[in-house]
């Protein structure tokens, strides 16, 4: 199965399938969020239109990345979402990478988006649809951050072989610069951050189930998947 690597900026064309990294932390942030019983996110392309689907539909919640703000709920922190209660609940996700990096291959016929945490079970869709080439987006750094291609290398090598020793990619993404900063963020007090926000970015296979968008009505929604994503 042929794979190739891009930045957001490095798409030129419309990938049949997308594989959309974002290690830390939106789409952590997204597994935990399903974990704690979110039935779908919704990504969305600006703090405005965040904002915006919040307000004209009752019950939803609005998280952005960055220190917490005014209008929305939460922020985009692992950490401090596994505590959270979303059962049914919608969510609207907005950040500067990974909900950039998924609209910007929204009409690709499966898009997944994916992180250490669902790694196994996005290796697992990706194989049991027997799909053809894959492109992976990295979204961190203009393609450049290395937890996001280290995670998509680790995806790509599990789609072969379920075996793969996940040691030498966690410790490359331990490395990160995304990861000095955010433990920097700590050091500094800064609030939307949680001391446990990269070791919780850091865990393979913590969830079984792989997170699929695609388009609903004018909306890119997120839901968790199985083995077939049934697209
Ligand atoms: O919240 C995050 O960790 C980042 C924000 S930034 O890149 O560190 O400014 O957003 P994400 O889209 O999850 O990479
Ligand atoms: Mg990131």
């Amino acid at each position: 199965m042929g794979q190739r690597f891009v930045g957001i900026g490095e798409l030129t064309e419309v990938p049949r399938v997308a594989v959309v990294v974002d290690v830390m932390r939106a789409f952590t942030l997204a597994a935990w969020a399903f974990a704690r019983g979110a039935e779908r996110i919704v990504l969305a392309s600006s703090e405005e239109e965040a904002l915006a689907l919040k307000e004209s539909r009752p019950g939803w919640l609005a998280l952005k990345d960055g220190p917490p703000a005014a209008g929305f709920d939460a922020v985009n922190s692992p950490g401090l979402i596994k505590s959270a209660e979303l059962s049914g609940r919608t969510v609207v996700q907005k950040t500067t990478a990974g909900t950039v990096g998924a609209l910007a291959v929204a009409d690709a016929p499966l898009v997944l988006c994916a992180s250490f945490v669902v790694a196994g079970a996005t290796a697992r869709l990706l194989r049991a649809e027997g799909l053809g080439p894959v492109t992976f987006v990295v979204t961190g750094a203009g393609g450049r951050a290395d937890e996001d291609l280290a995670c998509a290398e680790y995806i790509g090598r599990r789609i072969d072989d379920d075996d793969v020793e996940a040691a030498p990619y966690l410790r490359r993404a331990r490395a990160s610069r995304a990861a000095a900063d955010l433990t920097d963020g700590v050091r500094l007090g800064y609030r939307g951050v949680h001391p446990d926000d990269v070791e919780l970015c850091l865990e393979v296979d913590r969830f079984s189930f792989a997170m699929v968008a695609r388009r609903e009505e004018s909306l890119m929604v997120l839901r968790p998947a199985g083995e077939h994503a049934g697209w």
